[in-house]
C-alpha cells in the first residue's frame, strides 16, 4: 500500500532523516518506535505530504505521492501529535469544521460524525465545548477528525502522549478495533510497551535511521540478548549503579534505585551482578529475570535508552 524509499531530510545542519525506507502492507499496523528527536514526526510529515523530503520516493499503491497529491491525500488520515481542535467550539462543531475541509457536507457529514462519535464513545458529550474535555477525550476527538473522510491509511503521531493510563487504554481499544476492521495504520511512539502491544511490525528509528525492522517475534529472534535481569534496590547511589554499568558495557539501563541488565548469558551475568552489588554494599530489594523487551533491543542496537 505504501512504499517509501531512501528518504533524506535536513533542517539546515540537522540531518533529521538519513536514508529512511519502509513499506506498509494493506491492513497492517506498523509501529515507528524511537526516542525523542529520532525523526518520527519528520517521517510522518513527509509521508503525509506536509513536508517535502530533500530526496527519496513515496508511493501509494504504486503512485508517486507528490505527483498525485490530491488522489493520494484522499486516502490519508492524520492524527497529529498536537491536538488540532478549537477549544471554544463543541465536538460536533469541530468535526463539522474538519469535515468541510475534507469536502464532506450535509447529511453525509452529519451521519459520519454521529457514527464516529458513537464509535469513540463520545456521543453524550458531543455538544459540549472542547475546553471542558479531558486530555484523553480531546485525543479521541482528534482521532475522529482524522477518520471523517474514510481514509485508507491513518497516521497516528504519538496519540497517547500526556494522558492517563485509563484514557490510554481506551485509545488502544479504538486502535485495535480499527485494525480489526482492516484499516492500515502507522503509529509512532517512544513507549516500547505500546509498540509491543499494538503493532504487527515495528521499525526502530534512531538519529534518522531505521536500525531494525520486523515483527516483535523476529526482532527478538535476531537479537543476541535472551533475558533481562531487573533489580530494585532500597537505596542505591547513582555512582554505584553507574559503576555496575561500566562492568557490563551497553547492557545496563539505570533508573533511580533500579537497573535492568540485558544478557545473553544469565547464568554467568547474574552471579557477577550479585557479586558487584555485594561489593558495593547495595541493598537488594527485588530481583527478577524477565523476557527480552524492545527496550533491551534498542539498547543493544544504539547503546542508548529509549527514554533518554
Ligand atoms: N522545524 C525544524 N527545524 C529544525 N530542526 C528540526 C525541525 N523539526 C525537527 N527538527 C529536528 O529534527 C530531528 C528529528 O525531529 P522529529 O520531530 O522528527 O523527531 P521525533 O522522533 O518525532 O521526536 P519527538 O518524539 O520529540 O516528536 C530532531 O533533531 C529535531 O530537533
Amino acid at each position: 500500500m505504501l512504499v517509501a524509499k531512501n528518504l533524506y531530510k535536513s533542517y539546515k545542519e540537522v540531518h533529521a532523516l538519513n536514508n529512511v525506507s519502509l513499506s506498509v502492507q494493506e491492513g497492517e499496523l506498523y509501529g515507528l518506535l524511537g526516542p525523542n528527536g529520532a525523526g518520527k514526526t519528520t517521517t510522518i510529515n513527509i509521508l503525509t505530504s506536509l513536508l517535502k523530503p530533500n530526496s527519496g520516493e513515496i508511493l501509494y499503491h504504486g503512485k508517486s505521492l507528490f505527483e498525485n497529491l490530491n488522489q493520494c491525500k484522499k486516502m490519508i488520515g492524520v492524527v497529529p501529535q498536537e491536538i488540532a481542535l478549537y477549544e471554544e467550539l463543541s465536538a460536533i462543531e469541530n468535526l463539522k469544521f474538519w469535515g468541510t475541509l475534507y469536502g464532506i457536507k450535509g447529511k453525509q457529514l452529519q451521519q459520519k460524525t454521529e457514527e464516529l462519535l458513537s464509535f469513540l464513545g463520545l456521543s453524550d458529550r458531543k455538544n459540549h465545548k472542547i475546553k471542558t474535555y479531558s486530555g484523553g477525550m480531546k485525543r479521541r476527538i482528534n482521532i475522529t477528525a482524522a477518520l471523517l473522510h474514510d481514509p485508507k491509511i491513518v497516521f497516528m503521531d504519538e496519540p497517547t502522549v500526556g494522558i492517563d493510563p485509563q484514557s490510554r487504554n481506551l485509545i488502544f481499544e479504538v486502535i485495535q478495533e480499527l485494525h480489526s476492521r482492516g484499516l492500515t495504520m502507522i503509529y509512532t511512539t517512544h513507549y516500547m510497551e505500546e509498540a509491543e502491544r499494538l503493532c504487527d511490525r515495528i521499525g526502530i528509528i534512531d538519529e534518522g535511521k531505521i536500525v531494525a525492522e520486523g515483527s516483535l517475534e523476529n526482532l527478538k529472534k535476531a537479537s543476541t540478548i535472551k533475558e533481562e535481569i531487573h533489580v530494585k534496590f532500597t537505596n542505591a547511589p547513582k555512582e554505584d549503579l553507574l559503576n555496575i554499568n561500566n562492568s557490563f558495557p551497553n547492557q545496563v539501563l539505570v533508573q533511580e534505585n533500579q537497573l535492568v541488565l540485558s544478557t545473553s548469558q544469565a547464568n554467568t551475568d547474574l552471579p557477577k551482578l550479585i557479586q558487584l552489588c555485594t561489593n558495593a554494599n547495595l541493598p537488594l530489594e527485588h530481583l527478577q529475570v524477565k523476557n527480552l523487551s524492545l527496550e533491551s533491543i534498542f539498547l543493544e542496537l544504539t547503546g542508548k535508552s529509549l527514554r533518554d
